[in-house]
């Protein structure tokens, strides 16, 4: 359950309120609408996005609704006293449609689609946009940690260096992406997650020396004890020390969890610290590494052999590094009984207009082939078309196809269950295996095909020529 999501109708952009004034004056506001949400580009040069943040969403939405201290408030900063006397009495009673939580998609999918009265749909815009891109974001940048990481375990350290309170949705989506534990104790109550940590050097350093600060901790957690080993030398003093603890444990018929090196050239590190361990009986003493790890840098670690068995990972997950944000942007594709669009000369920004579905094509090996995107009643379409490109098409008759767009609210009613995180996590999983290897390269991985049915570039192009009055379609 998302904390925080009592009457979240001021989670808004201001444009969102005056723009729905201005329907309700004008006498519109009932007027039928339906808004898509998708994303034109993928993050960190990859090829593909991890559909997340959907329970947050339908939980935002479902509280939507003002007290009598925000309807005050907007008065009280101008907005029109018959308009805020109507968002008193204002909840959400739009229907949404979506692809599952947990989802691969790819750029221009309509992922998810908000219908309603136009008011509504337009004051949800920046909700959507917000929960979806972060958690999308962060979902994604996981499932490449988890792709670098193969079955070793991962734990999510970020909460400390996270954007704020946008640590807590971080950890859901870090779970979502692969991640196996969180650091973050208020989203493991939160959301369910399992939550977990080692030591900080701030408990060493409070001690007058390592190996006393080692065995107080010992002491306190004997079966739960991960010892931090660099704060003074490593492989002469840390790794020592830790085997002493080991030693004293055994004794006493516990087992030390593990060392985890926060420092210095991890591959060395790890190497030595594991031949010591090796060396003294405990090959069951696991190594835990951190320190600005990312995807780039396990995968190096891996291949030059490091023995890592778990990477704690921090800023580089919470924070979605390198890429600040996802672009995912809500765009009207249908408005008072017609289909809507937004126009550009640059054939690639043109939106998709009308209410659309996903099919995604799946060949006999069960892997992923292509998605299309269709007009919601067209059933028995077999080409898909490029939609920027014209002549390029591909036909998936010999594919089995798969809708992928479900109802998730009813009236302003969630009807979808709510999932664990790890539920979506093993379905990411899952969909990750169908997904062909050339398109989940880290370095310039094939582009997956989106093509669009016939009606709808039909439609499209029609839609466009009457805005731009040119015949080059
Ligand atoms: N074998 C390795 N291959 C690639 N990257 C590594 C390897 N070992 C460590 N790194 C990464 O290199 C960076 C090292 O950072 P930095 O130069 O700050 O070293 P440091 O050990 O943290 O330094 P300090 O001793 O000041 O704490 C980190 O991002 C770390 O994850
Ligand atoms: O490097 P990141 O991927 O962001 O991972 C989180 C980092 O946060 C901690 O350091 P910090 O110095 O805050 O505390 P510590 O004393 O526990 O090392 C931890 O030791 C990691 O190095
Ligand atoms: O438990 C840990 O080792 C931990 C937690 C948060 C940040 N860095 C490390």
């Amino acid at each position: 359950m998302l904390p925080f999501v009592n009457n979240t109708g001021l989670y808004t952009d201001h444009y969102e309120l005056t723009m729905a004034q201005g329907y309700f004056l004008s006498g519109r506001h009932e007027k039928k609408a339906c808004f898509d949400y998708f994303f034109r580009k993928a993050p960190f040069g990859g090829s593909f996005v991890v559909f997340a943040g959907l329970s947050s969403v339908l939980q935002m939405i479902e509280n939507f609704s003002y007290t009598k201290n925000d309807c005050n408030y907007l008065e009280s900063v101008g907005f029109d006293s018959r308009f805020v006397e109507y968002l008193q009495s204002f909840s959400f009673r739009g229907n949404i449609h979506s692809v599952k939580e947990g989802e691969l998609i790819f750029p221009n999918e309509p992922a998810l689609r908000v219908e309603g009265s136009i008011l509504e749909t337009q004051l949800v815009e920046t909700l959507v946009l917000n929960m979806l891109n972060f958690e999308s974001l962060i979902a994604t940048k996981a499932c490449r940690i988890r792709q670098a990481a193969g079955n070793e375990v991962l734990l999510e350290f970020g909460l400390r260096r996270a954007q704020g309170l946008g640590g807590i949705n971080a950890s859901r989506a870090a779970i979502i992406g692969g991640f196996d534990k969180t650091s973050n104790v208020f989203s493991a109550r939160h959301f369910g997650l399992e939550s977990s940590g080692t030591m900080a050097h701030s408990w060493i350093q409070s001690f007058s020396d390592e190996l006393e600060a080692f065995r107080a901790y010992a002491n306190h957690f004997p079966d739960s004890c991960t010892l931090l080993v660099d704060t003074y030398n490593t492989l002469k003093s840390g790794v020592p020390n830790a085997i002493t603890i080991a030693r004293e444990l055994r004794e006493k018929g516990h087992q030390l969890v593990g060392i985890r090196l926060d420092s210095g050239d991890l591959t060395y590190l790890s190497k030595k610290a594991r031949a010591m361990l090796d060396e003294a009986g405990f090959q069951e003493v696991k190594i835990v590494a951190s320190n600005q790890l990312d995807e780039t840098i396990i995968q190096s670690l891996r291949s030059e052999g490091a023995p890592i068995d778990v990477f704690g990972v921090g800023t580089s997950i919470a924070t979605g590094q390198d890429d600040a944000a996802l672009d995912g942007v809500y765009k009207l594709s249908f408005y008072d009984g017609k289909p809507s669009i937004k126009v550009s000369e640059n054939l690639s920004k043109m939106t998709l207009p009308g209410i659309k579905t996903i099919d995604r094509f799946v060949d006999g090996e069960n892997r992923f082939c292509a998605d299309g995107i269709s007009l919601g009643h067209e059933t028995g379409y077999n080409e898909i078309f490029h939609p920027t490109e014209a002549g390029k098409r591909k036909n998936v008759t010999s594919c089995h196809k798969e809708n992928l767009i479900h109802q998730v609210m009813r009236d302003g009613n969630c009807i979808e269950k709510e999932q664990a995180p790890g539920d979506i996590a093993a379905f990411t999983k899952s969909r990750l295996q169908q997904l062909p290897e050339e398109h989940k390269r880290f370095l310039n991985p094939h582009v997956y095909k989106v093509g669009i049915s016939k009606e709808l570039l039909e439609t499209r192009n029609d839609l466009a020529k009457q805005y731009l009055k040119k015949d080059s379609f």
